[in-house]
């Protein structure tokens, strides 16, 4: 179970622990929109959880609630059943009752075959349910980062998860049908925000520059996206200080001219077609919005889509191709996890070196101005698909 362990490990780097659902405070009823339907063939199942979330005390996060100050943030949004989960009649197996958590509902049956359900519960700084807007997660998440890039600092927010759990949705801009507003994503707010700042006394008369780089990382490659794709060569110079040759930095004026790029970028990045996504991709894409001042770095802000992971089970469906790239896909985030792992651990070695991803975020990371914030996408089908080898048994007798 794939998805689980990259909870747990998660879990390990905010050093927190899982606490047993027993100690949830069950309180207050809560409306969903499944309905129930009798057709269901696992309709036990999910009559349990439907039950078990009517006695749920739910505090979702509201635009009005305080936004802490994190040197790394983990966080977690939920995206709803698409129409095919909902056609499939899959179940709905992720609760975030707020207050940073999300729950995973499993199906269990004890020795004399009664069925229950095993309430898992994950801890994360925040937590976003199924009906919480760009805007909403924004504010939580890469809005307190924008700070950081005034401040003379690196900044850096990354949305992970796997093929189709929300993440392009997140950072590019919500889509309609195949056409994404690119107003709306975590880059476009983000871009708006920068504006807004060099424009306060404070900042006006700093002598601030921004610019912008669009790039993505496919198969170990660089590309820039600003500039019809051309290959980049990463080198690091005798200072250790890591360059990505030729990559080109355009100044932008407005955040209109923040969106145009992001929509010129986000046309040519690599996609493709998995299992769990028809327009997956299955690059890493890099937009990074720098502060210069006479020409030089003042701050940077990194806002990464990255490609979507894979379980094994998924790609057993896919050709050679996505699995050569489903393969260097895992590999480059697991190099992400051992570095932020290590930077938890205020380890002197951070294994920059392991992936292209963390080679051309090595400053990102480092240093005493460096804020991150983690955004790990989830979907209940996900989980769901996860839960199918232990519920076959549970649902074959359900
Ligand atoms: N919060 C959400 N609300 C509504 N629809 C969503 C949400 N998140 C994702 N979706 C929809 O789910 C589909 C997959 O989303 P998206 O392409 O963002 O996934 P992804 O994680 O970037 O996948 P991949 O890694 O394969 O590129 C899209 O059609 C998107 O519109």
């Amino acid at each position: 179970m794939t998805a689980r362990v990259s909870l747990q490990v998660t879990m390990v780097e905010r050093g927190r622990t899982m606490i047993p659902s027993t100690t949830l405070l069950l309180k207050l009823p809560v409306c969903y929109s499944n309905s129930i339907n009798t057709n269901r063939p696992n309709k036990q199942f999910f009559q349990m959880i439907e039950d078990f979330r009517e006695t749920l005390e739910v505090l979702p996060l509201s635009p009005s609630d305080t936004v802490e100050a994190h040197r790394i943030c983990v966080c977690v949004r939920k995206r709803p059943l698409n129409h095919k989960e909902v056609s499939k009649k899959e179940i709905d197996v992720v609760t975030i009752p707020g207050n940073g958590r999300l729950l995973v509902h499993e199906p269990k049956q004890k020795v004399d075959l009664t069925k229950y359900l095993d309430n898992q519960v994950f801890h994360f700084d925040y937590s976003f349910d199924e009906s919480s807007t760009n805007d909403l997660v924004y504010r939580f998440t890469a809005k307190p980062l924008v700070q950081t890039i005034f401040d003379g600092g690196m900044a850096t927010c990354f949305a992970y998860g796997q093929t189709g759990s929300g993440k392009t949705h997140t950072m590019g801009g919500d889509f309609s049908g195949k056409s994404q507003n690119s107003a709306k994503g975590i880059y476009a707010l983000a871009a708006q925000d920068v504006f807004t700042l060099l424009k306060q006394r404070r900042y006006s008369s700093q002598d601030l520059c921004p610019y912008v780089t669009f790039f993505e990382i496919y198969n170990g490659k660089v590309f820039d996206l600003l500039n019809k794709k051309a290959k980049l060569r990463v080198l690091e110079d005798e200072k250790q200080q890591v360059q990505v040759v030729g990559l080109q930095e355009m100044y932008v004026s407005c955040a209109e001219d923040v969106i145009k790029m992001i929509e010129m970028g986000s046309a040519c990045r690599t996609s493709g077609q998995t299992s769990a996504n028809a327009n997956s991709s299955r690059s890493h894409a890099i937009l990074q919005v720098i502060l210069r001042r006479r020409n030089q770095l003042h701050g940077k802000f990194s806002l990464v889509d990255l490609a979507g992971n894979e379980r094994g089970t998924d790609v057993s469906s896919n050709d050679r191709q996505t699995l050569v790239e489903t393969a260097e896909i895992n590999r480059s985030l697991l190099a992400l996890k051992e570095c932020i792992r290590s930077l938890g651990m205020d380890s002197h070695h951070i294994p920059f070196r392991m992936s292209k991803l963390t080679q051309v975020l090595r400053d990102s990371f480092i240093g005493e101005n460096s804020r991150t914030c983690m955004v790990r996408l989830d979907s209940s089908s996900l989980w769901a698909l996860a839960l199918d080898a232990q519920s076959e048994k549970w649902l074959i007798t359900s």
